[in-house]
C-alpha cells in the first residue's frame, strides 16, 4: 500500500539522483510540458488524493466526472460504494441500507475500508473521493486506517434550497431522495461537515467553489486546481530519488495550492541545481493562469541574478524558439516591480546577437526603445556583441541619458580613446560620474597606457571619487602617485 512512509516514497532516498537521472528528468520534464500532454502519472510516488465535500445534490458527483475526463482520475464515490454493498448482499448490506434511509452516517470503519479497497485494486494514482469525509470521525478513521493525508479538498458551497430542488429531480430512484430524508441529511450535513471544513481551512488545502450556476461554470472554477496538478506530479519525477527536508516541508505544508506548484517546483529544481526548467515551469504556468501566491516574479528573477545570467531566454532561443524567448523577455520586460537594472543584466547576458536584435524589433515595436532603461540595456548588449555601431547609432539618438548611458558607452569603447572623448562629452553634457564611470576610465586609460591626471580632471568631485576609485580597487599606490605627480 502506498502510504507515505518515508522509507517508500522515492522522494524520500537519501542519495541525490545521477547526472545521467538528472538529465533524463529534465528531458522528461522538457517533454511534458512542451507537447499538451496530459498529467503524466509516474510511477511509485504517492497517490493524489481529492476529497469532494458538499451537501447533498451540491453536484460533487457531476463535477467529479468532469475531472475524471479532464484529468484522468479515478471516481471513488462513498455513497456508491455503499449502495454496492446493500446491492450485493454483504454482511454489512442491511444495517447500511437502515443507515442510509435514516440519512445517518455509516460507522466510518466500514466506509473507509470500502475506500481502501476500491483504491488498491486501482491502477491509478489520483483519486477523488467523493462525498467523504462527512465528519471528523470519518476523517480521523481515514488517516488511521489509510495513514495519509489528502493533498486538496474541494468543497461544492450550495445553499440548501438548490440542493433539495436538485435532490428531488436527481431521479435515480435512490431510497434517501425523498423530501423527508434530504431534510435529515441536510440537518446532519450541517452538525458534522463544518469541523471537518475547518479542519482543512486550517492546513490550507480547502478549495471552497460556488456551486452555484451551470454545470460548466463550475467546471471552470476547478480547473485551475487541477491544471496546477500537472506540475505537482511533475515535480516528484524530476526529484526521482532527490531528497530534503525543506521538500517534505513544502510538500506537507503547501500541497494543493497552485501557488504551491511554482514553489514546489522551484525548490525542487533548485536543489537539482535545473533552474532553467524551473523557470520554463514558472512560465508555462504562467500561461495558464495559475499565479503563485507565495514567490513573486523579481524573486524569482533574484534566483537567476544569483545564477549570474538570464538563461531562460538564452535556453528558449538555443533551442531556436524565438518566439518563446521574446515572450519570455515581453514577460520579463513588463513587470512593473523589476529593476530595469535588472533587464540591462538580462539583455547583456543574451548569448545569440540574432537575439538581441529580435528584441530590440519588439521592443521598437511595442514603442519602448527609448525608455531609458531599455535603451541602456540594448546598448549594453550590442556592445557586449561587439556591435558597437549600433550601440553608437542607439547612443546618439537618444533622447535623454543618464549616469548609466554614460557608463555604457564608456565602457563599451574602453580599448579605445573614444572613451575619453564620451568621457569628456559627458563632462560637458553635465552628467556626474560615477565609480563606475572611473572604473571605465582607468580601464581605458590602462589600456592606452596614459596616467588618469593627464585627463585633467578639474572639478574637486571628480578627483575625490577617482581617488575613491583608486581605494576601492586596491591602487592606493597609484593614488598616491596620481596626487604626488599631480598635485
Ligand atoms: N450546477 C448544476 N446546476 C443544476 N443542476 C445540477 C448542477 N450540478 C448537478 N446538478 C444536478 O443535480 C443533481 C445532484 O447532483 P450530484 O452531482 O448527483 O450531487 P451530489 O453528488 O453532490 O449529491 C443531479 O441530478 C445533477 O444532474
Ligand atoms: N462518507 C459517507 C458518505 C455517504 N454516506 C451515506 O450515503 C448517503 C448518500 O451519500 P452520497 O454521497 O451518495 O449522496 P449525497 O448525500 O451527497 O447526495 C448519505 O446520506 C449517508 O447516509 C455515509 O454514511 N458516509
Amino acid at each position: 500500500m502506498w502510504r507515505r512512509a518515508a522509507s517508500l516514497s522515492p522522494l524520500a532516498s537519501r542519495s541525490k539522483p545521477s547526472k545521467l537521472c538528472q538529465e533524463a528528468c529534465t528531458f522528461k520534464v522538457w517533454e511534458s510540458f512542451s507537447s499538451e500532454s496530459e498529467i503524466p502519472t509516474p510511477s511509485k510516488v504517492a497517490p493524489y488524493i481529492t476529497f469532494v465535500l458538499g451537501g447533498p445534490g451540491s453536484g460533487k458527483g457531476t463535477q467529479c466526472a468532469k475531472i475524471v475526463e479532464a484529468f484522468g482520475f479515478t471516481h471513488v464515490s462513498a455513497g456508491d460504494l455503499l449502495r454496492r454493498e446493500i446491492a450485493s448482499n454483504s454482511a454489512y448490506g442491511s444495517v447500511i441500507l437502515g443507515t442510509i434511509r435514516e440519512g445517518k452516517i455509516v460507522p466510518s470503519q466500514v466506509t473507509v475500508q470500502l475506500i481502501q479497497k476500491e483504491m488498491e485494486s486501482s491502477d491509478n494514482d489520483k483519486f477523488l473521493i467523493d462525498g467523504f469525509p462527512r465528519s471528523e470521525q470519518n476523517r480521523e478513521a481515514f488517516e488511521r486506517i489509510i495513514g495519509t493525508e489528502p493533498n486538496v479538498v474541494l468543497f461544492f458551497d450550495c445553499p440548501e434550497q438548490e440542493m433539495v430542488k436538485r435532490v428531488l429531480n436527481r431521479n435515480q430512484g435512490r431510497v434517501d431522495d425523498n423530501i423527508e430524508t434530504i431534510k435529515k441529511r441536510l440537518e446532519i450535513f450541517d452538525e458534522l461537515n463544518w469541523p471537518v471544513i475547518n479542519h482543512y481551512s486550517k492546513t490550507g488545502k480547502l478549495h471552497k467553489i460556488n456551486a452555484v450556476g451551470t454545470v460548466d461554470d463550475i467546471f471552470e472554477k476547478v480547473r485551475p486546481i487541477f491544471a496546477a496538478l500537472r506540475y505537482i506530479l511533475l515535480f516528484p519525477i524530476s526529484c526521482f530519488q532527490c531528497s530534503s527536508s525543506s521538500i517534505f516541508n513544502v510538500l506537507d505544508n503547501l500541497e494543493g495550492r497552485a501557488g504551491f506548484c511554482m514553489e514546489c517546483a522551484y525548490l525542487g529544481y533548485a536543489e537539482l541545481g535545473l533552474y532553467e526548467d524551473a523557470m520554463a515551469l514558472y512560465f508555462q504556468m504562467e500561461e495558464e493562469g495559475i499565479e503563485p501566491d507565495r514567490f513573486t516574479f523579481p524573486q524569482v528573477l533574484k534566483a537567476f541574478g544569483e545564477l549570474g545570467s538570464f538563461r531562460l531566454v538564452g535556453m528558449y532561443a538555443k533551442r531556436g524558439n524565438i518566439v518563446k524567448a521574446r515572450k519570455v523577455f515581453y514577460k520579463v520586460a513588463n513587470r512593473d516591480k523589476i529593476s530595469w537594472y535588472t533587464t540591462l543584466t538580462i539583455l547583456a547576458a543574451v548569448p545569440s546577437l540574432e537575439l538581441v536584435v529580435q528584441i530590440h524589433r519588439w521592443v521598437v515595436r511595442h514603442g519602448v526603445e527609448w525608455n531609458l532603461s531599455v535603451a541602456n540595456a540594448l546598448i549594453a548588449a550590442y556592445s557586449k556583441h561587439h556591435e558597437l555601431n549600433r550601440a553608437r547609432r542607439l547612443f546618439s539618438h537618444m533622447p535623454e541619458r543618464d549616469v548609466v548611458t554614460w557608463d555604457t558607452i564608456i565602457s563599451a569603447h574602453s580599448k579605445s580613446r573614444e572613451a575619453l572623448l564620451y568621457f569628456d562629452q559627458m563632462e560637458k553634457d553635465g552628467a556626474l560620474p560615477d565609480n563606475t564611470t572611473f572604473v571605465s576610465i582607468l580601464s581605458a586609460c590602462a589600456n592606452l597606457g596614459l596616467r588618469v591626471f593627464d585627463l585633467e580632471l578639474d572639478n574637486e568631485y571628480n578627483f575625490e571619487l577617482l581617488m575613491k576609485v583608486y581605494g576601492n580597487v586596491g591602487r592606493l599606490e597609484d593614488a598616491e602617485r596620481e596626487i604626488d605627480d599631480g598635485g
